[in-house]
């Protein structure tokens, strides 16, 4: 089974504005709300791609209730820790720009932190976890690396999408994937990427301190690949950018549906492309349709 860990879920609400007018008063023009978070976004993505996940993590309050009705009616299996404290609301301000606002979670008390961990113990051999995204302030800053330790001495695999010393810190346990984009590599190593070979020499570095598979996502300069295989740079299909929101876990969730299937990582990146790309090219994230569509256009170089 993959199971997907979004510590910090949220609803994902979207506004629409013509022109903000800062200090002065702007009408949404179609406002609507999402069941957000990393980890529930790539379990809805995986879902299109017909690749049942669990979606854990914790929920409370009426967003948390929003969130798991929502999931609930878009057919994703859930198994989330009911908590007393509400699920943050993020807000995505769409204008000529995005403009993402997102909060910072709820505390979560030290029963709720238990019975969490406690469901993680039926992870075994076979499963595959994915950790994705930022954690409540309440919890301690290693608690990625607790949970790795956790499910990987279990025997899973894991992938993660975070940022940071949590990013750091997961290395030496083998991800699977590790996804960066482009700034979020740059702040790991505290420098400027300009050029292509900049970016695959840092990318490299995630390789040679355990990660299996190393994507560095560019918007829409698309994508690399760093692994064992290769090196290889996706370019990203051609469309108009309605919503990047997700579109990196929409890559996530595309590369590990793939390559549980075929353990074919070329094919893999080529399918994680289309689904991020298809997510920017939609409204909410990707249906299996767009994804399959923009599959055919995903070219993939080997730059060896
Ligand atoms: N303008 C665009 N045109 C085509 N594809 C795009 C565009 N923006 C994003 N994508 C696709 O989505 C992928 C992920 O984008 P990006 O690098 O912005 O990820 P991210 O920053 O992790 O996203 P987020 O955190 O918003 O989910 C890209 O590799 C590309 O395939
Ligand atoms: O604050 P985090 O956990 O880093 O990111 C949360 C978030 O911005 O990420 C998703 C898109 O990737 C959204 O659904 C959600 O609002």
């Amino acid at each position: 089974m993959i199971y997907t860990i979004t510590l910090n879920p949220s609803i994902d609400y979207i506004v629409p504005v013509d022109k903000i007018e800062l200090g002065g008063l702007s009408y949404m023009k179609n406002d609507y709300k999402l069941p957000g978070g990393k980890g529930i976004n790539v379990s809805r993505i995986l879902k299109a791609l017909s690749t049942e996940s669990i979606a854990l993590g914790f929920v409370g309050g009426f967003t948390g209730k929003f969130i798991e009705d929502a999931l609930d009616e878009l057919d994703v299996r859930t198994n989330f820790i009911n908590i007393k404290e509400d699920t943050r609301i993020n807000i995505k301000l769409k204008s000529d720009q995005e403009t993402e606002i997102n909060g910072r979670g709820p505390a979560l008390s030290d029963e709720e932190v238990a019975a969490f961990l406690k469901q993680l113990e039926k992870i075994k051999e076979g499963d595959t976890v994915i950790l994705s995204g930022s954690k409540p302030p309440s919890l301690p800053e290693d608690f990625y690396e607790k949970l790795i330790q956790q499910v990987t001495s279990q025997g899973a695999e894991f992938a993660i999408d975070t940022t940071g010393a949590a990013l750091e810190a997961s290395l030496s346990y083998k991800p699977l994937l590790v996804k960066p984009n482009i700034h979020e590599l740059e702040a790991l190593f505290n420098v400027k990427l300009e050029t292509n070979e900049e970016v695959i020499a840092y990318g490299k570095k995630l390789l040679e301190k355990g990660a299996k598979h190393v994507i560095i996502s560019m918007g829409g300069d698309g994508a690399l690949l760093i692994s064992e295989r290769g090196t290889y740079k996706a370019e990203a299909p051609k469309g108009k950018l309605i919503n990047s929101v997700g579109a990196g876990d929409s890559m996530v969730a595309g590369f590990i549906s793939s390559y549980l299937k075929s353990k074919d990582s070329v094919q893999s990146f080529r399918t994680s492309v289309a689904s991020g790309s298809a997510t920017a090219f939609s409204e909410d994230l990707a249906s299996t349709e767009v994804i399959k569509d923009l599959l055919a256009h995903v070219q993939v170089e080997n730059l060896k």
